[in-house]
């Protein structure tokens, strides 16, 4: 058979009067792959609807309970209609398979999502938990169970709608007081009175699977997940699981999940009562859908305002610490830019902690012209502008930090991952932690395609007015855009491949670069606005307002200056993020003479532009692009290239690889090699004046000695 040819299955309907009909599929993309099924998409070749196929393999319903649970599957999906179910269109068989055609859900699956996020930010849960409930109430009503509810099950649709999908495990009652015996589901969201087995299990299986769901898209993973499914179903039927302490948990979330997970089936709330919960009630509104960029990036501090203008309610913590944890700051709680978490004489285990709650801060910062722009991250933990305060005593020092380190203050959300450096003559490629691509071209233009590779961004920096130049955006689709960005597309295709093709170690998010990619986001992409390198490291500064760099011995830093906070990843890879002045007051001198660095760093660049802005060397006009020496691109005019990887993500390769050892001994040794002033190379256009938005990350450094 001819590889490149298409896979066309076609589907043979017999008429009525006998005449047989032949409907074309072309099999497309690969979607995933289940316990018993593969899923593609399927493109209808008269109508040309794309829909998921998923397909059977009819050698693997030789056992007649594989084949009845094909046909219940088809029998229950094929008969409801919900806009939060996955639409059954219709199903067909060949000689080899069975084919059930679903409606397609672009966005992937709540699995993929957590994968990609960590944790959800409680609006995001309720959005979501509120359109499972609808589609739960609508089987409920018509005595279906679905049983296998799990974020691997519901899946979004561009419009970032749940569909509940996978009937395989959905049984229909005869009866409403009809009790069920198999044992069937998923072993981290099953309910306990399913593995009791002897007194059967009806509706309320979804309801504990529901409350599962709750807390795995909070906490960031599934409350009874253990190493092995034995000691998992243990911990189920004694229904232990608790509240890590290093997530904030709001008052109702915690409620509610607790009032769900109960061992006994009767006692666990209906969803009508899940629904009049505080949870859901708590004074804001709840989104009907949220924006396609939440697929990869949570939720500003703008955005959950605008339904949550009263924040949520966290007083208590984790099961284990004190139950209502007073605030400790004083009456008014917002002193020039310090307010948040304190200690309270913590013990050296750090379990006697008092923090106050975020939601005071929230409040304040709304009240006070947002000083505090984001006391709760995405997850509803402790971040950004919250401040912590100052220890009092050298023995609070300690305990101070480790909050600090618990609290898990996240980093940024998106950071450059790889990079591979051809501006000998294109520009620089890489890869960012969102899975976009983009390309920095010698002639300080940029491009960026969006993760899922349909639709890519262009900017030229064009003047606005007499004396300010800006980056203009254009969007094009990849089948349709100006024929003069042919070739810039087209390196950027390659740039793609090549580093998406150079996987080194897995890691979390690497996965997803072999799954299927995310949709076009409503918002325009993270893209890199400037680069440079320089004797030691490699520099991006990110429209996101991030700077990161990268060093020869694998360090990092990360400077969000909107936040003051700082992410250092150090040579182990170990990731630890602080606020910055924090981040100055620690011992890590590893960590403040990178800072120091950066600070040089952006220095130069800012005085190359101020002072002459010819000086600035430009990607365009300096193809070798090398400046520092050791760290400097291999190539020139050969034309080499050099690639180089986040070392979060632990795999950094050989962006440096000439010259790491002796760039690693310098960097680790007392004294860092560090040149007082640096020289580089950058990829900012020659005529940029840095204006004043782009100081900000030289300002916050100015403690920085
Ligand atoms: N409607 C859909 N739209 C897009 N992708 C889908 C759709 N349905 C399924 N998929 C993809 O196909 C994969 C396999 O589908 P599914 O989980 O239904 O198969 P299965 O064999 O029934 O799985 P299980 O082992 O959970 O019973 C899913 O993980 C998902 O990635």
């Amino acid at each position: 058979m001819d590889a490149t040819q298409p896979t066309i299955v076609e589907e043979k309907i017999v008429k009525y009067n006998g005449e047989v009909q032949v409907r074309k599929y072309q099999k497309g993309k690969f979607l995933g792959k289940g316990g018993f099924a593969k899923c593609y998409e399927f493109q209808n070749q008269e109508t040309k609807a794309i829909q998921a196929a998923k397909v059977v393999e009819k050698a693997s319903l030789t056992k007649s309970r594989a084949k009845q649970k094909l046909m219940s599957e088809i029998k229950i999906h094929r008969s409801v209609h919900h806009q939060h179910v996955v639409k059954f269109e219709h199903f067909f068989e060949d000689a080899e398979n069975v084919y059930i055609l679903l409606e397609l859900c672009h966005n992937q699956s709540l699995n993929e999502l957590l994968r990609r996020r960590k944790r959800l930010h409680e609006l995001e849960v309720q959005c979501y938990a509120l359109q499972i409930i609808s589609a739960l109430k609508y089987l409920h009503s018509h005595r279906i169970i679905h049983r296998d509810l799990k974020l691997g099950n519901l899946f979004l649709n561009d419009k970032m709608e749940i569909k509940l999908g996978d009937f395989g495990l959905a049984t229909k009652l005869d009866f409403d007081g009809e009790k069920k015996r198999t044992i069937c589901g998923t072993p981290n969201y099953i309910a306990p009175e399913v593995l009791e087995g002897k007194a059967g299990h009806s509706y309320e299986v979804d309801i504990w699977s529901l409350g599962v769901i709750i807390y795995t898209l909070i906490i960031g993973k599934p409350p009874f997940e253990t190493s092995d499914v034995k000691t998992t179903y243990s911990k189920i039927r004694k229904n232990l699981y608790e509240f890590p302490q290093h997530v904030i948990i709001s008052d109702g979330a915690r409620d509610l999940i607790t009032k769900i997970l109960i061992g006994d089936p009767k006692m666990r709330p209906n969803l009508d009562e899940i629904i009049a919960h505080e949870f859901f009630n708590n004074g804001g509104t709840i989104p009907k859908t949220l924006p396609q960029s939440f697929l990869a990036c949570p939720p500003s501090a703008q955005y959950i305002r605008q339904y949550m203008p009263q924040g949520f309610n966290f007083t208590s913590q984790a099961k284990g610490l004190p139950q209502r944890l007073e605030s400790t700051a004083p009456a008014n709680p917002i002193q020039g830019n310090r307010a948040g978490v304190q200690t309270a004489g913590g013990t050296s285990q750090g379990t006697n902690r008092q923090y106050q709650t975020a939601q005071n801060n929230v409040m304040a910062a709304t009240d006070r012209g947002g000083v505090f722009k984001r006391n709760l991250d995405s997850q509803g933990a402790l971040t950004k502008d919250t401040q912590i305060n100052k220890p009092t005593s050298p023995s609070d020092k300690g305990s101070t930090q480790r909050i600090m380190k618990d609290q898990s203050l996240t980093g940024p959300s998106c950071w450059v991952k790889k990079w591979v450096d051809y501006s000998s003559k294109y520009g620089l490629g890489y890869l960012l932690s969102n899975q976009a691509t983009g390309v920095f071209f010698n002639d300080s233009t940029k491009i960026i395609i969006d993760p899922n590779g349909h639709t890519f961004y262009y900017y030229e920096r064009k003047a606005v007015s007499t004396s300010e130049k800006q980056d203009v955006m254009q969007t094009y689709n990849l089948t349709d855009y100006p024929k003069d960005l042919q070739k810039k597309v087209t390196l950027l295709q390659h740039f793609r491949s090549y580093l998406e093709n150079n996987k080194e170690q897995p890691s979390p998010t690497d996965d997803l670069l072999s799954q299927k990619k995310l949709p076009a986001s409503q918002e325009p992409p993270v893209y890199v606005k400037k680069w440079m390198r320089t004797k030691h490291a490699i520099m991006f500064r990110l429209s996101n307002k991030i700077v990161q760099v990268n060093f020869q011995d694998h360090t990092e830093i990360l400077l969000n200056s909107e936040s003051r906070l700082v992410t250092y990843v150090n040579k182990k890879g170990e990731r630890q993020t602080l606020p910055l002045n924090h981040a100055l007051e620690s011992n890590n001198a590893e960590m403040t003479k990178r800072l120091k660095y950066t600070k040089d760093i952006l220095t130069h660049m800012l005085n190359n532009n101020n002072n002459n802005n010819n000086k600035m060397t430009t990607a365009s006009s300096n193809a070798g692009l090398s400046m520092g020496g050791t760290g400097s691109v291999a190539g020139g005019t050969n034309g080499a290239s050099q690639i180089g990887a986040s070392s979060r993500m632990g795999t950094i390769t050989t962006a440096v690889s000439s010259k790491r050892s002796a760039a690693g001994t310098g960097m680790g040794g007392v004294d860092t090699g560090m040149p007082q002033s640096v020289t580089g190379r950058t990829g900012s256009s020659s005529n940029v004046n840095l204006l004043s938005s782009d100081r900000r990350p030289l300002n916050v450094l100015n403690q920085v000695q």
